[in-house]
């Protein structure tokens, strides 16, 4: 049997709901095989992010050497990435490797307000990074920082997905988590030419750490396993449904959404 296989270039989240640990047990969850190149370690629990420590950009290129020279990759994702040189190093490996099947997770801000990527690395994530991604999966703020609009209506969203797209990502999904006034989660994805909503019931909760993790993941699993980028982001829609619904309530504060729910409501229909 040949595994198909998925890397994860993200940070680490300590309390285990975001970050590559996210990652990697959607990859798993899934049917697979996780792979990582760790950028920076957070100490981190469901009240917020206490510490960040950086990797050196040498550090993240040995780990995706690492993989690269030996296991290959059926698709990547990047989250957290912290700094410029770490985003110039990651976007040269991506190249270098040639990896087309990449989702980029523009990840700025936690939920809790501390900072994943430093304001001056946000150039280099246009310049370099968003050219090599199929797809960017940035929610409302990060979309609004990257094109530099107010993001209000659905037209907006379009028009902030029709700029984006002018960097060079083939595909653009702006995500809804943050349209906390509506009453449905709607994620758009721009192919170029056409855009396509994911609509899906808001769930009133405070665990939703790591659901843009989680979904950038899902999407990364899909295109791995050979799925269009239609069909992963579809997949993907249903898995982080499952995992914000099925309520884990673990921490104090904004607890991580439950990775078994999708697997086991499947296993369940299949009976
Ligand atoms: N309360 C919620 N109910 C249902 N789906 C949600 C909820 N919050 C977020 N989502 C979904 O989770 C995914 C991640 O979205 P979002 O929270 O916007 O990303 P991020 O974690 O990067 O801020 C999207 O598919 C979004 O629609
Ligand atoms: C290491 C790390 N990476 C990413 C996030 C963003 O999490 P979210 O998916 O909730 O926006 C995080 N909190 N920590």
């Amino acid at each position: 049997m040949r595994i198909k296989k998925a890397l994860t270039i993200a940070g680490s989240d300590s309390g285990g709901g975001a970050g590559i640990q996210a990652d990697l047990k959607t990859f798993q969850e899934l049917g697979v095989f996780g792979m990582s190149a760790l950028t920076a370690v957070t100490a981190q629990n469901t009240l917020g992010v206490q510490a960040v420590f950086p990797m050196t950009a040498e550090a993240v290129k040995r780990q995706i050497q690492s993989v690269g020279d030996d296991m290959g990759a059926d698709a990547v994702k990047t989250g957290m990435l912290f700094n410029a040189e770490i985003i110039q190093t990651v976007a040269a490996q991506i190249k270098l490797y040639n990896w087309r099947s990449v989702v980029v997770d523009p990840v700025m801000i936690a939920k809790g307000g501390a900072s994943l990527l430093q304001e001056e690395a946000i150039s280099a994530l246009k310049s370099d990074l968003l050219p090599v991604a199929l797809v960017v999966t940035p929610n409302i703020p990060e979309a609004e920082v990257l094109t530099q609009l107010s993001i209000q209506t659905a037209d907006d969203k379009k028009q902030a997905a029709r700029k984006l797209a002018e960097l060079g990502t083939k595909y653009v999904l702006i995500k809804g988590g943050h349209d906390e006034h509506t009453d449905e989660a709607v994620d758009l994805l721009y192919d170029g030419s056409e855009f396509h909503f994911f609509s899906s019931k808001r769930i009133q909760t405070k665990h939703t750490h790591g659901t843009g993790c989680t979904f950038s993941a899902a999407i990364a699993a899909g295109l791995a396993q050979g799925g269009s980028v239609y069909d992963a982001v579809s997949e993907a829609k249903r898995f982080i449904q499952a995992a914000v619904e099925d309520q884990l309530l673990i921490g104090g504060g904004h607890g991580p959404t439950n990775h078994w729910a999708y697997g086991r409501r499947k296993g369940d229909d299949a009976q």
